[in-house]
């Protein structure tokens, strides 16, 4: 029987002083808590202004943790009433100093599931402990290689798993018992946290090759094992890993990878927003990417598949993408090419000045792009001379500089604006304060996998859907459209996060849909709406 201490820190039974008079003496807690008796809109004026009263993003958060840390439903209450103001705070790009911080600054395990690669024997333990009882439907796990942009942070990167988990309940009401954040430590090749006395990883350099492989595949079908039917999404692997990985199992069981396939979803949205407003085709389009790794190539792959749903043939539509990265355009005989880049690489003879083709700049004034975008962590890397050069080729340059956290940004929204005279369609991947400029205020979108991943996650769970195919993924990425008015001077390409919850609900309902089509639901569902409405959990006490 659970007694009173049990009850109050345990953050998905606690109600703290929103518990009834009858809830008090039902369950002994007569006496523990003031007697006052609150709703949990008391509650959450109370945890709001002391909120704002915080100075700055680092401490708004770690106060934000400790709601989060005691009373889960009052924390997502307060998340959903101001979310566009606290998406930022727990999620990205406060998470990135919270992330480097995680070791010295740790205070409570979140629910997390740690598995070590030195301890491959406890997976099984762990993963039943973490849950604790509880039915897993959803796991976001990271190994931590791949962080933002970041790089390698180890086991610190167990934040990721926390913080993407907590957009998916705020934007797509997926159930916070539901859930487990997993963090896969291999060890880290960040000497940083090696040196740190008080980094909390194995401390050894990172496992690679079949011992990595077998690690994550031990996960993978343990998971499978304690938690039938978990939908697992993998962020924030390494460049060598996160293709392969979800390559390996994604025509087996229902998987995601977030920043391939995520940022396909909403770089492919946002397109299709620009060209909303632009009124142009999607087949017209000259793709240029710019860091051509995790998100980079889920991003072309994402618009090249769009053009063959557009019924373009295979081999011209391949003719609509070019890839740069830190050697320059990547030729098919440039050295170091990936098993990722290999499909899109160019062929030299098609360029008169090929061997000068090894700067953004060069290229942009070679290939004249429609579409750039910039997954290169490269901060500042989109140039006024670079856009200015693009914007002198097409009318409307749709530029989306999506490298993250912000200090990576490749140039700033009110930049692009400016230096395009207001001509640019842009979205950036952390969130931008509108653009004033010329009388004209301009809604800057944010292309961040978050606006996506939680509608899609509630389509497959909803619909119990046993794979995750290109055919759901695009249908997420057209489900945002008819949401901003095209029409109105300054109009965002994607619409705005203080929609998310509505957008998503409309998302996860496509998604469902087209699982149903593609017959890869359980039987019995066959109405998307209704089956993703019952699926919504709502913070309510
Ligand atoms: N907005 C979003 O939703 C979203 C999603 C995923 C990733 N991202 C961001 O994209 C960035 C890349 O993430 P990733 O997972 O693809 O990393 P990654 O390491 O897999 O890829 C980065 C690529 O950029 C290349 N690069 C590095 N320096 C370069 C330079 N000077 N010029 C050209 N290319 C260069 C690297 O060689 C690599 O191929 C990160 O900042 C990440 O935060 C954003
Ligand atoms: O975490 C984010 O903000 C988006 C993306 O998954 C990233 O790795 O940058
Ligand atoms: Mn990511």
């Amino acid at each position: 029987m659970a007694n009173a201490y049990n009850i109050l820190n345990d953050p998905f039974l606690n109600k703290g002083t929103a518990f009834t008079e009858r809830e008090r003496e039902s369950l002994g807690l007569i006496g523990t808590l003031p007697n006052k008796v609150q709703t949990i809109q008391e509650q959450a004026k109370r945890v709001y202004e002391q909120y704002e009263l915080r100075p700055e993003g680092m401490q708004k958060r770690k106060f934000l943790m400790e709601i989060f840390n005691t009373n889960r439903t009052l924390f997502y209450y307060v998340v959903e009433q101001h979310i566009e103001e606290l998406l930022p705070v727990i999620y990205d790009p406060v998470i990135a100093p919270a992330i480097e911080k995680y070791s010295e600054i740790f205070m409570k395990p979140q629910g997390a599931a740690f598995l070590s690669i030195d301890n491959p024997n406890d997976v099984k333990a762990s993963l039943e402990n973490a849950a604790g009882g509880r039915k897993i439907k959803l796991i976001v796990v990271t190994d931590g290689e791949g962080i933002l942009g970041i790089g390698d942070w180890g086991e610190n990167g167990v934040n990721i798993s926390v913080g993407k988990l907590m957009v998916y309940t705020a934007a797509a009401g997926i159930d916070p018992r539901e859930v487990l954040p997993v963090s896969l430590d291999v060890g880290t090749n960040n000497e940083t946290l090696i040196n740190d006395p008080l980094y909390l990883g194995e401390k050894h350099a990172r496992v690679t090759g079949e011992r990595y492989y077998d690690f994550v595949d031990k996960f993978v079908n343990i998971a499978r094992e304690v938690f039938p039917d978990v939908y697992i999404h993998f962020e924030d692997f390494g460049r060598d890993n996160a293709t392969k990985i979800l390559n390996k199992y994604r025509k087996e069981i229902p998987v995601f990878n977030d920043d391939v396939q995520g940022t396909g979803i909403v770089c492919l949205s946002g397109v299709l927003g620009a060209l909303n407003i632009s009124k142009e085709k999607f087949t017209d389009q000259i793709f240029l990417t710019f860091g051509a790794g995790t998100a980079g190539m889920g991003i072309a792959n994402m618009m090249y598949r769009e053009m063959l749903v557009e019924g373009m043939d295979p081999e011209e539509a391949k003719k609509h993408f070019y890839l740069v990265d830190k050697q320059g355009l990547l030729f098919s005989d440039t050295a170091g090419i990936t098993p990722e880049q290999k499909p899109f690489v160019r062929d030299r003879s098609e360029f008169k000045n090929a061997d000068e083709l090894t700067n953004l700049e060069a290229v942009v004034k070679a290939v004249h792009p429609t579409v750039m975008i910039g997954t290169s962590t490269t901060p500042g890397a989109f140039t006024e001379a670079v856009v200015k050069e693009m914007a002198a080729h097409t009318e409307r340059p749709i530029i989306f500089p999506i490298s993250n956290p912000t200090k990576l940004i490749e140039a700033s929204a009110a930049n692009l604006i400016e230096w395009t005279d207001g001509r640019a369609l842009v979205a950036t991947g952390v969130p931008s304060a509108p653009v004033e400029y010329k009388g004209v205020t301009y809604h800057i979108g944010q292309a961040n996998n978050a606006l996506i991943y939680p509608g899609l996650g509630l389509g497959v769970l909803a619909s119990e859907a046993k794979l995750v195919t290109d055919g759901m993924l695009s249908a997420a990425a057209h489900s945002l459209g008819g949401i901003v008015d095209p029409n109105e001077k300054g109009a965002p390409v994607l619409p705005p996060v203080s929609k998310i919850q509505s957008f998503s609900a409309k998302e996860a309902v496509s998604v469902a849909q087209a699982a149903i089509d593609e017959n890869l639901v359980a039987k019995g569902i066959t109405d998307a709406k209704a089956a993703t409405e019952k699926m919504k959990w709502i913070p309510k006490y």
